[in-house]
Parts: C-alpha cells; structure tokens; sequence
C-alpha cells in the first residue's frame, strides 16, 4: 500500500546542510501503518467533546492548563529546569520511570507512557526502517513526563503534558477549550494579547516561548547533553504538542525558513504519535537491545536531567 502523506502548505525550501533531507521521494513511503478511525474508547482520535470516559477530566486538565500558563510562568520554569541538576541517569532508565506515569490530558490513552513510546517508535520503524534517528525520535520525544515525578518536584499535570502553545501573544482560537483562556493573567495584558504580541512576523520557533512542558523540557535535555541527533529529531520533540501550528496551520506566520523544513518531519511523525495509541503491548525485552544501541549511538551514557 502506499501512503502520501500531506504536505504543508507554508512553502518549499532547499534543505541545509546537517539535515536530514526530506524530499517527495521519502514522502511516498510503502506503509504498513494503517490509521485506525477510532481509539481505545470508540470515539474518534482528538475529540475533546465526545461523551467519553475521559472526557471530564482531560476538560478539567486544559482549564487548569490554560489558567496557570502565562508568560512569567514559562519564563521561571524554563530557568529554573534548564538548569538540568536534579537527576544524573541514562535514557533508557528514564523509559523505565514513566513506567509509573498516566497522563490525564489524553483524551485517547491511558496506559502507562512507556507503552506510547514503545508503540511509537515501532510504528515508525516498520514504515521508515532506514532512518535510526526517527526510530529512536519516537522512543523519547515524551520522556519529558518524568516531570511528573516525586524526583523532580512532582510537578502537576498541567505544567508537563496536553498540547502546546505560544505564551506572549494571542491565544489562537484553534487552541483546544480556548474558552478557559479567558481566566489567564495574560489575557487582557496588552503586552501580551495581541496577534505578534512580543514576537515579529518570521522571527522564528526557536525565539518564541511555548507554553511550559514535557516537550520544551526534554528538548532542553537532549541540547545541553550533546546528542547527535538531527536537527529534525530537536524539532520534532520541541514541537510535536503543537498541534494548533502542525494541525490547524496557527502561528505559521512566526516560523523561519527552517522551521518550514524541520515541519515536514514533524509531520510525518505525528501519524505515529497519534494513531500508534492502542491498546496492543510490545514485548519490551524483545526489542531493548536495539533501542539501547541507538541510544548509545546519539547519547551520552549518563545524562543530566
Ligand atoms: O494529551 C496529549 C499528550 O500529552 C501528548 O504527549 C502531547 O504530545 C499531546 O499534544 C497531547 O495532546
Ligand atoms: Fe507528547
Ligand atoms: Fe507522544
């Protein structure tokens, strides 16, 4: 079967150099991954208005979320975590953490989060068996949930997981349960509300602060301990809760020619984020020692978190 997966629209760059190309060739892949219609729970992926189980409590989740991320907030913890001195461990005891973790934004999961890993990453590995770095992408674009953890302060879900957004402009009505937006210090702040806020047009991803979470801060992580990985790996797991950009085309006006570029990977990988969620187990044993060895490749043995 093949898949085409769709393309953007913000426009076409020549890739630069120390990234991995991506061109229509690649894009045209002979995929096994079929994209299912429904979750776990019956209901269509990403639907935070189905009368399902979880419903009520991923609602609750984004008002908290959408009430305590503001500016001055993002600014401390970005300070305050980047400083990286609370645990010295590898990456792959850091898979076995999130072991304990559920994450309550999730209106199409609930298993522990080291089954989301695995299933991700394997799910890209069966259609990409080439690209190592994409496999080992998946394996750890949301370890930053160990945020949620008694070692690291035990931070509450609303500051680690659910979807992501520009803090210090406008809060773009895609955003999902925007009403709650209304109850943020930032909202009637004129510094703050209007479209570019403190940002310009074309300024780039990387000078605009996201809301704060496990996306930023694993991002932070795999920087300052010198991974290998390709810029598109850097991006896709700073970016990949950003669905009202990568989903609803919102913000595009802020992104650089880069930014362009490293989105088409993003793209690509969020089929797997997304629809690899199930309920189906991978033997963890089984495929250890091939995730071991890319680790070793792109990472330290030890890392600060
Ligand atoms: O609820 C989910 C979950 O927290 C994911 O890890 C995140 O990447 C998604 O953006 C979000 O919708
Ligand atoms: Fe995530
Ligand atoms: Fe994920």
């Amino acid at each position: 079967m093949t898949i085409l997966i769709d393309q953007p629209q913000f426009g076409v760059h020549e890739a630069q150099e120390k990234k991995v190309p991506i061109d229509e060739k690649e894009l045209l892949l002979d995929g096994e991954f079929v994209m299912p219609n429904t979750n776990s729970f019956g209901h269509t992926f990403r639907d935070y208005d189905a009368e399902s189980e979880r419903q009520e409590g991923v609602e609750n989740f984004y008002r908290m979320n959408h009430i305590n991320q503001t500016y001055d907030f993002v600014r401390r913890m970005r300070e305050e975590y980047g400083k990286l001195n609370r645990v010295e461990m590898s990456i792959w005891e850091c898979c076995e953490l999130l072991n304990d973790v559920v994450d309550e934004s999730d209106p199409d999961l609930d298993e522990p989060q080291i089954e989301h890993l695995l299933q991700t990453a394997e799910a890209i590995r069966k259609d990409y068996p080439d690209e190592d770095w994409l496999h080992l992408t998946g394996l750890i674009h949301d370890l930053g949930k160990v945020l949620l953890h008694p070692s690291f302060g035990g931070l509450p879900q609303w500051a680690v997981v659910g979807d992501t957004f520009p803090v210090g402009c406008a809060f773009d009505e895609s955003i999902v349960h925007h009403k709650y937006f209304k109850e943020n210090a930032d909202y009637n702040n004129p510094a703050y509300n209007t479209k570019y806020g403190v940002y310009s047009e074309g300024c780039g991803l990387n000078n605009v602060m996201m809301s704060w979470g496990h996306d930023d801060y694993m991002y932070l992580v795999a920087k300052e301990n010198k991974t290998t990985l390709p810029s598109a790996a850097l991006f896709i797991i700073r970016y990949h809760s950003f669905y009202t950009l990568h989903r609803s085309g919102a913000y595009k006006n802020l992104m650089n020619e880069e930014d362009v570029e490293n989105l088409k990977w993003l793209q690509v990988f969020n089929k797997y984020d997304l629809y690899s969620k199930s309920k189906v187990r991978i033997d963890v044993e089984e495929v250890k020692p091939y995730y071991l060895s890319l680790i070793e490749k792109y990472f330290p043995a030890k890392l600060n978190w």
